[in-house]
């Protein structure tokens, strides 16, 4: 059987396979002997998406935990992740399980845990949870004595929007009507961006905004490939702006009113140079590994540091709680920022970019235009490679004794080992290569300020890792 990991982001497993009621079980168990050794008279959160019997697996985990006499608060509906990890702040609870495999295909399921800080567990705490689990698959679950009493219900959706839009410039909205598409991709964003703009006065047209288990047949994840019918109708009809959220709501999804998808990359420095000229001071940005380096040169002109963490947002998070970020981001689709949860959202972002759409009276591409011409244009790209397991050890081993100097004609100047392998060029081109921690596969990354140069690095990396 497939062993349980906490990869970049909690337990993912596929339906029936090792992701099992057994096994949400033993996951659970884990957390609750977790939350009882770090916590007094704990209470934890329970919520869920809307993937195949994920009500179910939740019920099941409110089981165990209240079999260990932990006080449980079960969501009555679908909530999104950035909204559970907010209610842990707000009711101030020990933590909560969240039911979900994001973005992945429909056939999978997961586990999140969000201890009480309110964003991804860190290492130290899900290294902890897995030898949980790894004593209890060895030991046998037991039996479990459910107590009905200590599961109680709750709805945290209002407060959620409030707060959120409390984090909004409602000013910026004033005297005008922006038209909205709006995607939920069939996940828990539904009924939260839709509704927080109508409450900032924008006109708003929903598509995909019901239970479908199947997604659609498309991954829940907002990117051009799996967007296209969201660019179909924005380019049919006539809108100010297309936002997405993923399946649990704690990624966004940009598009141009011209049907144009603006990447991740795009959306996290549009707001980077948003927020630093509309928000109070703060002394840093914070990105992954991944992410792009205008962010670093943003954060220059402004005199604040650019922090690189390696990819998951639980480094991210760190820099939000410790480092006085404004921002922090990744290019998967992740941001949040000062004075909110340290945990990606979704619904947030979108809301950002709408206040920033309707505040600079300019399409997102229009903004990026201008701050692209302040900075210098950077291109970017990721490509991800399914191979198979023995060449994706032979292609790590490779990266590990990498020893070239020069990559399409330019010079190495550094090499970054956090995260797989990241390598500066002379001209401030960069590639990164890395294995995916959610996914079967090897990415590659690579950024510069020359869209052709881009081409041949990625082509020579290929080249040199045999993939
Ligand atoms: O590149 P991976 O290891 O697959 O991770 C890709 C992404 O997965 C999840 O969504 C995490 O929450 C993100 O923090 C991470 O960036």
């Amino acid at each position: 059987m497939k062993k349980i990991t906490f990869g970049t982001d909690g337990w993912r497993g596929v339906i029936a396979d090792d992701f099992t009621f057994e096994n949400v079980k033993v996951v659970a168990q884990a957390i609750s002997e977790y939350v009882l050794e770090n916590y007094e008279n704990p209470t934890i959160i329970v919520g869920y998406d809307y993937r195949f019997h994920s009500e179910n697996f939740a019920k099941v985990c409110a089981e165990v935990l209240s079999s260990n006499a932990i006080h449980v608060l079960l969501s009555k509906q679908p909530i999104p992740t950035p909204a559970l990890a907010h209610a842990v702040v707000k009711k101030g609870v020990s933590g909560a399980i969240m039911i979900t495999a994001s973005h992945n295909p429909y056939y999978y399921n997961g586990i999140k845990f969000i201890p009480h800080y309110g964003g991804p567990a860190n290492t130290q705490i899900t290294d902890k949870i897995v030898k949980n689990v790894e004593r209890i698959q060895k030991e046998g679950l037991g039996s479990l004595n459910p107590d009905e009493k200590l599961i109680e219900y709750f709805d945290h959706k209002e407060e959620y929007i409030n707060d959120v839009l409390n984090l909004i410039d409602k000013k910026a909205f004033e005297g005008k009507t922006l038209k909205v598409l709006v995607n939920p991709m069939y996940g828990c964003g539904i009924g939260y961006v839709d509704e927080a703009l109508k409450r900032l006065g924008c006109e708003v047209k929903v598509i995909n905004n019901w239970r479908d288990p199947l997604f659609g047949g498309h991954l829940p994840e907002p990117n051009l490939e799996n967007m296209k019918d969201l660019l179909e109708v924005i380019k049919s009809e006539k809108f100010d702006l297309g936002l997405a959220t993923d399946g649990d709501a704690d990624r966004f999804g940009v598009v141009n009113p011209d049907g144009e998808y603006i990447s991740a990359n795009e959306v996290i420095f549009m707001l980077a140079d948003y927020l630093i000229k509309t928000r109070g001071k703060a002394s840093s940005i914070a990105r992954t590994v991944a992410t792009t380096s205008m962010l670093d040169k943003i954060a220059e002109k402004h005199n604040m540091r650019c922090i690189e963490t390696p990819v998951g947002f639980k480094y991210i998070a760190e820099c939000l709680m410790k480092e006085d970020s404004l921002i922090g981001g990744e290019e998967s689709g992740g941001l949040s920022i000062k004075g909110h949860v340290p945990e990606k959202d979704g619904i947030l972002a979108d809301l950002l970019v709408a206040e920033t759409v309707a505040k600079l009276q300019k399409s997102p591409k229009e903004i990026l235009k201008s701050i692209e011409s302040e900075y210098g244009k950077l291109y970017n790209k990721r490509i991800d490679v399914r191979t198979t397991s023995q060449k994706k050890e032979e292609a790590l081993e490779r990266i590990k004794n990498f020893g070239k100097s020069e990559v399409a004609g330019l010079k190495c100047t550094e090499y970054r080992t956090r995260d797989g392998l990241k390598v500066i060029l002379e001209d401030m081109s960069w590639f990164l290569v890395r294995p995916s921690g959610t996914e079967d596969l090897i990415r590659i990354y690579g950024e510069s300020p020359d869209e052709q140069k881009l081409e041949k690095i990625l082509l020579d990396v290929r080249g040199y890792l045999g993939l």
